[in-house]
């Protein structure tokens, strides 16, 4: 062995000395000492056995338990050991520590053989072993007491107390005491009971340890001797402060328990805490004893729970539900219920029920489930596709959501994010826009394609946000709109614009093109209304003023005048002998003149004086502002000036003269009408002095006026009257001085005024048409005079018949030869017309038509007053006449006058190489008619030869 010798033989020589078998052994249970009486009782040397070769198989286990506590103190126990030859040997055993003193840990056994004692002694000695046995093993203290000393205690109550039994027995109780004063009172409780030998019981009683801690003890106590007080008093105690303390912690957790404990036995309600009694509305103790059944609203209820819960309480298992409870005041309650055995291994002994009420809790719970459905209702019958996100992966969406993408209910939830993109570049795009918004603490709304389970696309607007704005990853909850249609709608409403535009911009350049148009339009017609006004107030030929503006400024002249106490002069201008020059150069020529007169009389006048045109030769001039009437002298004369230069025109020098008449406002005339007229006799007057001279009006000038109105009133009446007559005058051959032709003349023999001359009435006549009718008359009366001679017998004389130019050119004149020639049954070869140079190269070749049909008639013509005018060789050629009448103006002076005899020489060669025939008109002297004669002349007329003479004289002298 590997013990130290010293020790084992100390312990060795110990055991010889106890003279019962013995033997020492070390912690780890084997033998390492035993003396002769052991081993001879065993049959076999017991050093080195260990704990299992020494004691008999069944007794091992309590002789290990027994030595392993031996350590610390003594035990003594019953037992068996085994002997050499596989039996076994009945012993007491008695193991204590080792004492330091051995060198080791370990235990001391003392074995007593039952075997030697006999059968009395045994049974004594075995009472006592058991009643010491007992004591020793006792889990409560047993103490005997005498006289207030303990005189004896088992070894449980040296242990509660911290003492060795040793040590506490011979003390007095009241050291076990907190205080005197407890044990004087505990005495006083427990004194008169056990003197009158009653047994005395304390449930809790306070002790103090050897080290002062105190402890709870329940007591119970008895005197050893209930006839005599002197034998002492045995003591239980039994440590219940851990029971205490767990009964106080028990009754602070009932009392403290937010939840109800009820504790029941056989459906009893045997106790609860205070949280039941308010949950359930009963007083502290109100309900104890009471059945459990008043607690549930049913009958049926309360066995139900019965039925299921007891087997289950008393398998061990907790039964656990959700009820409805009913208080003391009949309301319900919802709660809780858990139940548990109070001890699973019997079932008798109760059940604890915990009850919570979570009728609040339910209240909410179902509030907020009904929140919830709502929620999800909400979320189903959104429009919306609504999903929660996390990580990339739907967490949670709604209905509307999965029918959005076309997966089934729950197909979505966990998919990723990225596999409803189209592609990961859409996705990418997403991820980023979402990320920056989010990081900005934005929301992130956009719109994006996505794509449905099937593959197909959509467009959808985007809007999300996380559930903590402050934080930028985490769960995110996304909004999603199917926009496919209303993008489809705005690219049909863009197309649409843009079309609208291309209209709109069309429609403006048509537009813009017909409102050029219309402003052109616009301007043509503004410039032809202006044209139409300007035409409406001005002479188309001139551009100037016409009678209209004239009358107006006149009007505005006159209101000027008289507030300026002012006058204003009209002069009206009358080219002389524009007629001719107009009739026989033809119009181009007359407008040409009236243009360049126009222009000259603008000129010599005062750009505020006003020059106007009326019509034909006659121009006006307003000047206004005069101070007296002589002023208009020198406006005169400046006119007279401007037109006395001859005009140049194709190669010809064209002279004009104007005679002018003048009136003066107020003077001679307040209005318009008064004022012109009296301009118009003041020039009336000016053309009868002699014409290219001015006139100023007189009161005389308006009787001449008056004397012309007066005539041109009676000729309308004189052809009714039978006031005409004609005059004849002879036209002679100048070789034979005898009669050729007679010139038919009209006379007019007014009533009271006798004889009128032609140059007095035939003007007023053409000027006022008269002459047509009258100018019938001539030549019907003239043929049927020749017819009448004829019929006398007479020698025929060709008649030479004026026709005057307004005659020449009536359409009714042909017609009315042809006529008059039939019906005075006439030849036509005793007829001559007469023809004004002037008319006849008035209208050309519609002169030259109306010629040759009277030509053809068998009528002859001749040109009257031949020189006076412009005549075309070229018509002259052409046209059907025979004769030529040089003008008695080139006749007049042709004796004195080489220049006249030079024209008259012209005229005849002219006449004689176009082989026509002249005649001289106004020949009266002798000297006349000799140059004529001597210029070749044939024919002559002229009152050297006879003055226009009446019918009967003619008749007379054809008679004769
Ligand atoms: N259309 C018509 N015109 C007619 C008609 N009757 C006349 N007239 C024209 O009137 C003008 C004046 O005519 P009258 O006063 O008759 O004078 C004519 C002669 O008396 C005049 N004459 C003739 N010889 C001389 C003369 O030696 N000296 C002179 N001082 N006068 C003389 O000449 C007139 C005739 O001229 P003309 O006709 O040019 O041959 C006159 O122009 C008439 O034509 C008519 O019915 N219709």
């Amino acid at each position: 062995m590997d013990r130290a010798p010293t020790h084992s033989r100390f312990v060795a020589e110990a055991l010889h000395l106890i003279g019962l078998p013995a033997c020492a052994c070390d912690a780890a249970g084997v033998v390492f000492a035993a003396n002769p009486e052991l081993n001879a009782l065993t049959g076999r040397d017991a050093a080195g056995l260990t704990l299992v070769e020494l004691f008999a198989e069944h007794a091992m286990p309590a002789a290990v338990s027994q030595l392993e506590a031996a350590r610390d103190r003594e035990q003594d126990w019953t037992s068996a050991l085994a002997d050499a030859n596989g039996g076994e040997i009945a012993v007491q055993v008695r193991a204590k520590p080792l004492p330091a003193g051995a060198g080791c840990a370990g235990a001391a056994i003392v074995f007593t053989d039952l075997r030697e004692m006999d059968s009395g002694q045994a049974a004594l000695r075995k009472a006592l072993l058991e009643q010491k046995a007992i004591l020793d093993n006792a889990y409560v203290g047993i103490l005997f007491s005498k006289d207030g000393v303990m005189s004896s205690c088992n070894p449980r109550m040296a242990e509660m107390f911290g003492y060795t039994q040793e040590e506490l027995i011979g003390r007095r109780a009241i050291e076990v005491f907190p205080s005197p004063e407890v044990y004087s009172r505990f005495g006083k409780q427990a004194g008169p009971l056990l003197g009158n030998g009653l047994p005395f019981e304390a449930p809790e009683a306070q002790f103090r340890r050897r080290d002062g801690s105190l402890f709870w003890c329940r007591v119970r106590a008895k005197a050893v001797d209930t006839g005599r007080n002197e034998a002492g008093t045995i003591w239980i105690l039994e440590d219940v402060t851990d029971a205490r303390r767990t009964m106080n912690e028990g009754e602070a957790i009932m009392t403290n328990a937010s939840f109800g404990i009820l504790f029941t036995r056989d459906r009893i309600m045997r106790r609860y805490n205070r949280y039941f009694s308010e949950m359930f509305g009963y007083e502290a103790f109100e309900a104890i004893g009471m059945p459990g059944r008043i607690l549930y609203p049913s009958d049926k209820m309360y066995e139900h729970v019965g039925a299921v819960a007891y087997p289950l309480v008393s398998a061990g298992k907790p039964f656990q539900t959700e009820l409805d409870m009913v208080r003391k005041d009949g309301s319900v309650l919802w709660v809780q219920l858990i139940a548990f055995a109070v001890n699973i291994d019997d079932s008798a002994a109760g059940t604890i029920w915990i009850i919570e009420d979570r009728t609040e809790q339910k209240r909410a719970e179902e509030s907020l489930r009904n929140a919830l459905l709502e929620n999800q209702a909400i979320l189903d019958s959104a429009v919306l596709g609504i999903a929660v996100i996390e990580n990339g992966y739907n967490l949670r969406c709604n209905t509307k959501m999965e029918e959005l993408f076309g997966y089934a209910p729950g197909e979505i939830v966990g998919l990723s994010v990225q596999s409803l993109y189209p592609d990961k570049a859409g996705w990418q795009v997403a991820r980023d826009e979402t990320s920056r918004n989010f990081h900005s603490g934005r929301l992130s709304v956009g719109e994006y394609q996505l794509m449905r389970k099937d593959g197909t696309t959509f467009w959808a607007r985007l809007s999300g946000r996380p559930f903590d704005l402050s934080k930028a990853t985490g769960r995110s909850v996304w909004l999603v709109d199917d926009v496919t249609a209303r993008r489809e709608a705005a690219e049909a409403v863009r197309r649409a614009r843009d079309e609208l535009e291309v209209r709109v911009l069309e429609r403006t350049a048509e537009l813009a093109g017909a409102n050029t148009l219309l402003q052109a339009e616009i301007v043509e017609r503004r410039q032809a209304e202006a044209r139409v006004h300007h035409m409406a107030y001005h002479d188309s030929l001139t551009g100037l003023p016409n009678r209209s503006l004239l009358a107006d400024r006149l009007d505005r002249a006159m209101l000027a005048a008289q507030r300026s106490d002012r006058k204003l002069a009209v002069m009206f201008i009358d080219l002389d002998r524009f007629k001719t020059i107009n009739d026989s150069l033809g119009h181009m020529t007359g407008d040409y003149l009236l243009k360049e007169v126009a222009s000259r009389l603008c000129r010599a006048v005062r750009a505020s004086d006003t020059v106007a045109r009326l019509g034909g030769d006659e121009f006006v001039v307003l000047v206004p502002g005069i101070r007296a009437a002589d002023e208009c002298n020198q406006v005169a004369e400046k006119i007279i000036d401007a037109l006395a230069s001859p005009i140049p025109f194709e190669g010809r020098m064209l002279h004009i003269t104007p005679s002018i008449g003048i009136s003066v406002y107020p003077d001679d005339g307040a209005d318009v009408e008064t004022l012109m007229r009296h301009a118009d006799a003041a020039m009336y007057h000016a053309k009868a002095s002699g014409r290219n001279n001015y006139q100023f009006f007189t009161q005389t000038m308006n009787q001449a006026a008056a004397h012309h109105f007066e005539l041109e009133s009676s000729l309308r009446g004189a052809l009714a009257r039978y006031e005409f007559e004609l005059f004849y005058q002879p036209i002679i051959d100048i070789d034979t001085r005898q009669v050729h032709t007679l010139e038919v003349l009209l006379r007019w023999r007014r009533g009271g005024h006798g004889l009128v001359q032609p140059d007095a009435f035939i003007p007023i006549m053409e000027e006022s048409g008269l002459i047509v009718p009258v100018g019938e008359w001539v030549m019907r009366k003239a043929c049927e005079q020749s017819v009448a001679w004829q019929r006398q017998g007479l020698k025929p004389v060709p008649l030479a018949v004026n026709l005057s130019p307004r005659q020449f050119m009536h359409k009714g004149l042909i017609e009315s030869i042809r006529r008059i020639l039939d019906e005075t049954g006439i030849d036509p070869a005793l007829i001559e017309f007469e023809i004004t140079e002037t008319a006849l190269m008035q209208h050309g070749e519609q002169t030259l038509g109306i010629l040759g049909q009277i030509n053809r008639m068998g009528i002859r013509l001749s040109i009257d007053d031949f020189g006076t005018g412009y005549s075309s060789l070229a018509y002259l050629k052409r046209f059907p006449v025979k004769k030529v009448k040089i003008d008695r103006a080139f006749i007049k002076d042709l004796e004195n006058s080489a220049e006249d005899r030079a024209i008259v020489a012209a005229i005849i060669a002219l006449s004689n190489s176009l082989q026509l025939s002249v005649v001289a008109e106004g020949v009266e002297s002798e000297g006349q008619y000799k140059l004529l004669k001597g210029s070749g002349c044939q024919y002559a007329q002229g009152f050297l030869f006879s003055q226009p003479v009446e019918v009967q004289d003619v008749t007379r002298a054809l008679a004769a």
